[in-house]
């Protein structure tokens, strides 16, 4: 059976059968043959054992009405078999028991298990996707609805059916003619569970789509508090959060009514009676003993236990299939990439090449017909305006995202061929938007090499990006467990422990965006250290609007809407590019308003109509900012 394309596999993984979800469903249990066979097999004997129990009974009366020595012998052998018979019902239901659960919890384990692995492999455009509330709603209660599908759920259903043809069977033992009631009421109780089934389902897909929705507002809602309270908007959310929790009561209350509505309890009322009148029939022609009618009347009762519980049961078991739906929907879903395991693998030296690169999110291209190189160990600073695309240029090197069209190479292998673990191992990404595990500090630096730094090396790493001494003050040191995404440290040190995590894994090329926007005046020349320090030696794209950074580069790129305007180093873009300078007077304006010294300094952003040359800011050649010699682009706006 087709596996989807995954980033990610694990070696060891078993394969479950994604056909659709109740063979899905049905392959987990599978691999647990043993319980299965134990939960069958108990159940069925403790069935067995449970019919008996009528015709004993029946029995104790014949001995009864018989009377007399034999009588008494026949009653006391009937209580002795009752009271060993219950015994073994009760070992065998706790074997049958025992299985279903430890079957249920593993169903759930595997589910849960194989939903995660398959959720890491997933591409970056499936997880752009996805609302992080209604994955959690699936990987949380989707996943435990499977373990009660399996126990009450599945384990009632097995019962009660076992339950409601032992005693068929009995009942035939004793005059097949008395079948006639039993048959016709489980004939009509398969059509009635079909029917109650088929009118369940929409309703039990829209519960748990409701319970998907509620929770993902609720998770946006929490994850944008600081915006909800600064905005003042906890009215609006409280009323967003009331219409998507009235939706899912809505969903419980159809469900409610498709219950109330529920057939087979009256139907097995009416085959009683039916029963009742067919046996005094049979009785009073002679055909059936006062024991055989008891008998007879006491297993029809038996049937009352898998009718009654049936509405349980099957609702269960129907709630379990939709989650099982939900679940697979997403394990499916097909990625761009794959590990390709059999790629290229290596030590990288760094070169990358971008041919006629274009790409788009679905829509407008956002990198267009882009090419360009950088030798092992260059620094490539990117710039251009906001929403040019400089990011999304540096995810197309590590193949978060695939080129649409043209080629991008790293030491002369196109992405595609490289093995996709050995290409993202040797690049590290320094992002805008830090991200931070709440775990302790040292597991957060030694992430990047799957916690298998050690300490020494981590401390080592910590101190060179600055973060040794702010890591030393807290109070558990490196043990310090930061909130979830970092919250609890600002953005200048969350920005000095990605540094430090990037360093550790001592990677072929980097990627820096934006790296130190977010660190303070005062530790920012520590900082630009750092950084430095990191470049050297690797291959780095740098998306940055600092000059000092921007001075560091042997190469500058100039993009503007997707594509490569101008290339070359900083003082030659000054001087041959209008929209070089005015991109560098915009960032003054937008980025650093504060940032305009009265004097000229290193980090001076050039302002409209000035330029710098070699560290000393210059006039703007004669015609104003949009005015320069050589291969210029006057016309281009902003
Ligand atoms: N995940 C995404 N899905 C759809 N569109 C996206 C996505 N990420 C970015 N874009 C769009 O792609 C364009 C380029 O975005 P990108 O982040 O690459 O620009 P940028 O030059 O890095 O901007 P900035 O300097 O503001 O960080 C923008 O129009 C943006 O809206």
């Amino acid at each position: 059976m087709a596996t989807p394309r995954s980033e990610f596999t694990v070696a060891d993984q078993r394969r479950s059968d994604l056909r659709g979800p109740v063979r899905w469903i049905l392959s987990h249990p599978l691999r647990h043959r043993r319980y299965a066979a134990g939960f069958l097999l108990g159940s069925l004997i403790m069935v067995v054992l449970n019919s008996a129990i009528p015709g004993l009974t029946g029995t104790a009366f014949d001995a009864v009405v018989t009377g007399g020595d034999e009588g008494r012998r026949k009653l006391a052998g009937v209580v002795v078999a009752l009271v060993g018979l219950v015994l073994l019902r009760g070992v065998f239901d706790l074997i049958a028991r025992l299985c279903t659960e430890v079957l249920a919890k593993r169903m759930e384990r595997d589910a849960r298990e194989e939903l995660y692995t398959s959720l890491l492999g997933k591409s970056q455009t499936f997880h752009n996707r996805q609302r992080v509330g209604d994955l959690m709603a699936r990987a949380a209660n989707d996943v435990r609805q499977l373990s009660t599908m399996i126990s009450p759920g599945f384990d009632l259903i097995v019962d009660s059916m076992l339950q409601g043809l032992v005693p068929i069977v009995f009942i035939a033992l004793i005059d097949p003619r008395l079948l006639l009631a039993p048959v016709l009421f489980a004939v009509s109780f398969y059509f009635a569970i079909r029917h109650y089934m088929h009118r369940l389902s929409p309703v039990s897909t829209a519960m748990r789509d409701q319970f998907g929705n509620l929770n993902a507002g609720l998770s946006e809602a929490v994850r944008g508090i600081e915006v909800v309270k600064v905005t003042a908007q906890e009215e609006q959310e409280a009323r967003r959060f009331e219409t998507n929790a009235r939706s899912y009561r809505d969903s419980f209350v159809k469900q409610g009514m498709i219950q109330a509505r529920y057939l087979p309890t009256l139907l097995l009322a009416v085959a009683t009676g039916g029963a009742l009148l067919h046996g005094l029939v049979l009785y009073r022609a002679g055909d059936l003993s006062l024991g055989d009618l008891v008998a007879y009347l006491g297993l029809m009762g038996l049937l009352g236990f898998p009718t009654g519980i049936s509405i349980f049961s099957f609702s269960l078991v129907q709630i379990g299939i939709v989650s099982a739906r939900r679940i697979l929907t997403l394990i499916q879903e097909e990625t761009e990439l794959d590990q390709n395991t059999a790629g290229h693998q290596g030590r990288m030296r760094g070169e990358i090449v971008f041919e006629n690169v274009s790409f788009g999110y679905g829509g407008e291209p956002v990198v267009r017909d882009l090419s360009f190189r950088a030798e092992p160990g260059q620094t490539v600073a990117i710039v251009g305006e906001t929403g040019s695309g400089k990011s999304t240029l540096t995810k197309l090197v590590n193949r978060i995202y695939d080129a649409d069209q043209g080629r991008v190479l790293i030491d002369g292998v196109d992405l595609h061929d490289w093995n996709l673990d050995s290409l993202r191992s040797q690049i590290s990404t320094i992002e805008q938007d830090i991200v931070l595990f709440s775990r302790p500090i040292a597991e957060n630096i030694a992430f990047s090499l799957g916690q298998r730094a050690h300490r020494d090396d981590v401390v080592r790493a910590a101190k060179d990006a600055q973060a040794h001494s702010f890591i030393e003050e807290l109070e558990d040191g490196y043990d310090t467990v930061i909130g979830e995404r970092g919250v609890t440290l600002s953005g200048g040190q969350r920005q000095r422990l990605a540094i430090a995590r990037a360093l550790l894994t001592d990677p072929a090329v980097l990627i820096l965006d934006d790296s130190t926007s977010a660190i303070d005046s005062a530790t920012e020349d520590e900082i630009q250290q750092a950084i430095r320090r990191i470049l050297q030696g690797r291959t780095t794209l740098l998306i940055t609007h600092r000059l000092s950074q921007i001075r560091w580069a042997d190469k500058v790129l100039l993009i503007q809407r997707g594509a490569l305007v101008d290339q070359g180093t900083h003082e030659e873009l000054l001087e041959r590019c209008a929209l070089y300078r005015r991109i560098f007077a915009h960032y003054d304006e937008v980025a650093h308003p504060e940032a305009v010294p009265a004097e000229v300094g290193a980090d001076r952003i050039a302002e409209p109509g000035e330029a710098f040359t070699d560290g000393v800011l210059q006039p703007a050649p004669a015609g104003g900012p949009g005015r320069t010699a050589g291969p210029d682009h006057d016309d281009e706006e902003l």
